[in-house]
């Protein structure tokens, strides 16, 4: 990864009449980096992608994408491959006609049937768009995006409605792309596939950055946790907990490891049945559920 912006974004603002959708947002996407937008329903995510992809004007703020104004369409856009939530393909069009039709629209050149096996649609290169399931619609869409292998990617919801195998199929085509130096832009509610794959997060809330950082930087200022369930006569455990209907406890540490040497040697100087124990450190969701809590 190079320390080159791909994006720059400075005192981003948008506004929709009075609303506010996004404030003062400023953050920046390096070269070959993942970076993925996060945040709750309404953060501001969609409408801080369409800005940087040039689809919406910013209220105020400067946005630049490869040292330009995205506004600037005919000069970026080649350089970008978008995957929308949701895409308006013809329905008439088969899936090869579809993946020639937007790839040419891309001004990126590629072979059709390399990007079609990318997205595993091979199978399906002469049915109609109509009567794809919803899967093979999103892997239309990410076809469609990653055609001529562009150098800034923006997967929006990627792996919405895909089964594991081709959740797995969609990561390894995007690792690839990386190899190969594209920077990707992610936004999802999978909180998992980010703390996973991203390089850096930019969590947002009410139109305004909650916190950004890398996965470790973000985790880091919460506890870890630890979880395990006891018969409702068992001895109390020597450590603080919360207790949860049905015997489950839970645990918050910063000090994981000592906490979890504690616990097993009183379970086992006490032969207390210790059931379903699992201990790491704080995930992306509970972040997002401490936001919420305010
Ligand atoms: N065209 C529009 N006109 C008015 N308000 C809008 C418009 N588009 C979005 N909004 C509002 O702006 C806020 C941010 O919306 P946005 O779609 O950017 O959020 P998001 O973070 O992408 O949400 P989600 O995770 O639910 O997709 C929301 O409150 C939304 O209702």
């Amino acid at each position: 990864m190079s320390s080159t912006a791909v994006i720059e974004v400075e005192g981003l603002n948008l506004a929709y009449g009075d609303f506010h959708a996004v404030r003062d947002l400023s953050f920046e996407v390096r070269q070959g980096e993942l970076y993925a937008l996060l945040g709750t329903n309404g953060a501001g995510k969609t409408s801080t992608l369409e800005v940087i992809e040039g689809h919406r004007a910013a209220t105020s703020g400067s946005v630049r994408v490869f040292g330009r104004s995205p506004r600037n369409r005919n000069q970026t856009r080649p350089r970008m491959g978008i995957m929308l939530q949701e895409s308006g393909f013809s329905p008439d069009l088969t899936v090869r006609e579809t993946v020639h039709l937007i790839g040419r629209l891309s001004r990126r050149t590629d072979n059709v049937e390399r990007v079609l096996t990318v997205a595993e649609l091979q199978h399906k290169a002469t049915t109609r768009v109509s009567q794809l399931s919803g899967g093979e619609k999103r892997r239309l869409d990410f076809a469609t995006a990653v055609y001529g292998a562009p150098e800034l990617i923006f997967l929006d919801e990627p792996t919405t409605g895909l089964d594991i195998q081709s959740r797995d199929a969609l990561w390894d085509a995007v690792d690839r792309l990386r190899e190969d130096g594209s920077t990707v832009v992610l936004t999802t509610h999978y909180l998992e596939e980010a703390q996973q794959r991203a390089d850096r997060i930019g969590l947002m809330h009410k139109g305004e950055f909650h916190r950004e950082g890398t996965v470790a930087e973000l985790t880091n200022t919460l506890p870890a946790v630890i979880h395990f369930r006891l018969p409702d006569d068992a001895p109390a455990p020597p450590l603080q907990v919360t207790r949860h209907d049905h015997g489950g406890y839970r645990v918050e540490t910063f000090d994981l490891e000592q906490d979890l040497r504690t616990l097993l040697n009183w379970a086992h100087s006490s032969s207390a049945p210790l059931t379903e124990l699992e201990a790491g450190p704080t995930r992306l969701d509970d972040i997002f559920r401490s936001i919420e809590r305010g």
